[in-house]
């Protein structure tokens, strides 16, 4: 019973522009600093109502798909719509509050079975109609905007009623869940059985395992349980052509690995309809504990030396000076004041915040993995305290988001990832990007997943936003990162490439990346209906 309201909740959803329904209040010393260190202003724009034109779908169509879903399940009222018009990137959230071009789909279309998901597409291509694949509508690149391409038509094609947990195979450790089951819903799933997915992103509470796997996600202990793609075991795919499963064991030799083409495929090759995952046991212990290290060159080396020996907590996540010192700034009280004192008497004259978090079966097997992490670390500990901190507030990102909105500021996130001997160097050249394009501004700056070869860098940039034009802005300061990024980093370490990062594609795949992409675009999707303007840059492909 109580799950089928949480359902109703999910699919009756409008909740868009903002990650909480109540926003709350920048505190008044988080609101000083902005002031000092950003020219913020009082001037607030408020939001205005986006536009929402009538639904486009046409009457055939409509019915061709109420067939499908039943009725109830294709949806044209103004708020299903709007809940479903693009995703949670600062564009979007301006997007939503007035500013700039909003895509609205003609249609929500809710459907309840893979078969239903299979049947959906077919209609779509008979209709000329494009398709926007939507998980938890998460995504900060675009990748949910609601680009109808050369199509007479768009739906948002909403995977919220895929909410099963189709098999557990403990032996194996092995379960298969649907693709529109958000992720505190999955492990709810997955508890009796003793198993975890381990897969914790920032948008944990929201974002789905459909949307995972067509993203490529990155939790915040990947250290410890991994990317998500490692995860996935196999997939099942609905396509305009028909469906497309894959995954008939743990590893193959036959031939290229074909499932690794279909994840972080954003929704442009199918639909992913169910998704066989590796799970783990779930930890009985976890313990998370800060650390400072003087200086980034020195954290960053001691995140390599971890990694490089193969002993990173399962969280490991190193903030640079700025963000230090914004972090507790933040914080404020009497604590951090004596936290910032004790700091200099120590004689840290750069601290860096280091986050470590270790997930175990005992309190043994926690302290001897604790122990082999901080050997040799040259950090000072600042104990359980500062880690569980973290941990508490470890979603509270797009609330602070929602309140910095308020108050006009321009707060973008940003991450790329590169090799060890290169990462400094592009820390520095995305920081003097992002400076050079907003003029005053905070940039902050975490190594927020750490791999043998190279890490992740993830920025977070806080300007007082251009009330005449912040479109505008948001454009300058992101196509200078872009230009920073680009040969010398990837242009997405996990938010994947949606329509943001598409023009930055073929510089880092190449002309013959981009045209292989199309092809097998071409052979699932001939006409091209799935998800138009996402992935693949240039736009639409379709036709033969
Ligand atoms: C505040 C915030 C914090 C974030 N933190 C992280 C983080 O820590 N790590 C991280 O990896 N990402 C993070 N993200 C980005 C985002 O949450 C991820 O990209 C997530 O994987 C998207 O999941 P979703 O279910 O919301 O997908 P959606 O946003 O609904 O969709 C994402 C893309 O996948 C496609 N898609 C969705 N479902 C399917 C499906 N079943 N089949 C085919 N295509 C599909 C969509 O069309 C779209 O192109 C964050 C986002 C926000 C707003």
């Amino acid at each position: 019973m109580c799950h089928t309201v949480a359902v109703t909740e999910r699919i009756d959803h409008t909740l868009r522009g903002r990650w909480t329904p109540s926003t709350a209040e920048l505190p008044p010393h988080a609101l000083k600093l902005l002031r000092q260190r950003t020219g913020l202003g009082d001037v607030r724009t408020p939001a205005r109502a986006p536009e929402v034109p009538g639904s486009s779908l046409a009457a055939d169509a409509r019915t061709a798909l109420d067939a499908v879903v039943g009725p109830g399940f294709v949806r044209v009222d103004r708020d299903s719509r709007l809940g479903r018009a693009g995703g949670l990137s600062y564009l979007d959230l301006l997007r939503q509050r007035g500013d700039g071009d909003l895509a609205v789909p003609d249609a929500v279309v809710l459907p309840a079975t893979p078969e239903q998901v299979t049947d959906v597409l077919r209609v779509c291509a008979e209709h000329d109609v494009a398709v926007v694949p939507f998980g938890g509508g998460t995504s900060v690149v675009g990748g949910v905007a609601a680009v109808r391409g050369d199509k007479a038509s768009v739906i948002a094609l909403d995977l919220v009623r895929l909410d099963q947990l189709v098999s557990v195979d403990p032996v194996s450790r092995i379960a298969v869940l649907q693709a529109g089951l958000p992720a505190p819903e999955a492990e709810r799933l997955l508890a009796p059985h003793g198993f975890t997915i381990g897969h914790v992103p920032q948008s944990y509470e929201r974002a789905t395992i459909g949307g995972f796997a067509a993203t490529r996600s990155a939790g915040q202990a990947s250290s410890g349980y991994g990317r998500f793609e490692d995860m996935v075991e196999g997939v099942r795919l609905a396509t305009p052509v028909g469906e497309w499963r894959l995954g008939a064991a743990p590893a193959s030799a036959a031939g290229p690995d074909l499932k690794q083409l279909v994840i972080g495929s954003e929704g442009a090759f199918g639909v992913l309809t169910e998704v066989s995952l590796r799970v783990r046991p779930r930890s009985v212990v976890e313990r998370y504990e800060g650390f400072v290290v003087d200086g980034w060159e020195r954290g960053a080396s001691a995140v390599r030396r971890l990694a490089q020996r193969r002993v990173l907590a399962d969280v490991t996540r190193l903030s640079d000076v700025d963000e230090t010192e914004v972090s507790l700034s933040l914080a404020g009280g009497w604590k951090t004041a004596a936290l910032k004192g004790y700091l200099r008497g120590r004689g840290l004259k750069e601290p860096c915040l280091l986050v470590l978090g270790w997930h175990g079966a005992s309190e043994a097997e926690v302290k001897r993995r604790r122990r082999e992490t901080v050997r040799g670390l040259r950090a000072v500990s600042l104990g359980k305290p500062l880690g569980e901190a973290w941990r508490h507030g470890r979603f509270n990102g797009p609330r602070q988001r929602d309140a910095l909105m308020e108050v006009g500021v321009c707060v973008e996130t940003l991450e790329t990832a590169t090799h060890w001997s290169r990462i400094s160097r592009l820390r520095e050249s995305v920081r003097e990007a992002l400076r050079d394009a907003l003029g005053e501004c905070i940039v902050m700056c975490h190594i927020s997943h750490a791999y043998e070869t190279g890490a992740s860098l993830y920025f977070t940039v806080l300007a007082a936003r251009d009330a005449d034009d912040p479109v505008g802005q948001w454009q300058v300061a992101k196509a200078a990162a872009g230009e920073a990024i680009s040969g010398v980093g990837t242009i997405s370490h996990h938010h994947a490439v949606g329509t943001d990062h598409a023009p930055y594609l073929e510089a880092e795949i190449g002309a013959l990346g981009v045209a292989v992409l199309a092809s097998v675009k071409r052979t699932l999707d001939p006409t091209g209906v799935l998800n138009p303007g996402k992935l693949i840059p240039g736009g639409i492909v379709s036709g033969g």
